[in-house]
């Protein structure tokens, strides 16, 4: 069976500053060992550039290939006029290497469809970038047991506009949207089940893809749940919002998530 590295992506979402950027090396100095999930950092767009050079001051020998930069969301055009937006060639200049792409805030506040996310796949696909697509079900969508059918869909629009090659090298974020914020994590029992569909869904397309892929769980992580989520045989890490935004915390996570 393939081993799938960890991974732990903190998403600030719109919170935090220059000196949360420093708070966090200083405990990857001082917590980080060889031995270490891949840790994503996706603070707001303004403060890529603050977190990038706080990376390149670490003491961290191996930082290159344990701590990665990413981007919150990214425009699906290439460049033009679109007051606002920012491009995946952009983040590329600033040294982005992940970009979330889909994430429920940006469904449900920002119109983004299926159809826009699936375009901004490509876009990031495009450059290079690494999408961590975002996928979840509502609480109603999971009381009238729509999830499969949510997930599927979600996925097959990406399948559809891009090719099952498209998620070669991508990860997937399961992310109940009930569990977002709420203190109310899914339990490690349903975050499996729902994983083990996405990834059975993908191998039943391409063994290859859906054997390598990495699915993180997100909503509500904490270091107190996060042994029990980990520890699932499909979930690979986790996608962490309040928690990215306590470094002592946040540290833990990656230490579970390489210890589980
Ligand atoms: O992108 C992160 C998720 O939305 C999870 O956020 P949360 O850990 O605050 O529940």
């Amino acid at each position: 069976m393939t081993q799938r590295r960890p991974m732990v992506a903190g998403n600030w979402k719109m919170n935090g500053d220059a000196k949360l950027a420093k708070a966090l090396f200083v405990e990857f100095n001082t917590t980080l060992s060889g031995h270490s999930p891949e840790v994503v950092l996706c603070p707001p767009a303004t403060y890529l550039e603050s977190v990038k050079h706080e990376f390149e001051q670490s003491a961290l020998s191996f930082k290159q290939s344990v701590i990665k930069l990413g981007a919150q969301s990214v425009s699906e055009h290439d460049v033009g006029a679109y007051t606002g937006e920012i491009s995946a060639s952009m983040l590329k200049d600033l040294g982005c290497q992940y970009v979330i792409i889909g994430h429920s805030e940006r469904r449900s506040l920002y119109g983004e469809t299926s159809h826009t996310i699936a375009e901004k796949f490509a876009a990031a696909k495009k450059q290079n970038l690494t999408p961590i697509l975002c996928i979840g079900e509502s609480s109603s969508e999971r009381e009238a047991n729509k999830t499969f059918k949510v997930i599927g869909d979600e996925l097959n629009t990406i399948i559809e506009r891009n090719g099952i090659n498209a998620f070669d090298n991508a990860v997937i974020a399961y992310e109940p949207l009930w569990a977002i914020g709420s203190g109310n994590s899914a339990t490690p029992e349903q975050a499996q089940e729902v994983h083990a569909f996405i990834r059975k869904r993908l191998l039943e397309v391409s063994p290859l893809v859906g054997e390598n892929i990495r699915i993180l769980y997100g909503g509500s992580v904490t270091p107190s749940n996060a042994a029990d989520l980990f520890a699932q045989p499909d979930v690979d890490g986790g996608l962490i919002g309040g928690v990215s935004l306590k470094p002592t915390d946040f540290l833990s996570l990656c230490t579970i998530a390489m210890s589980v």
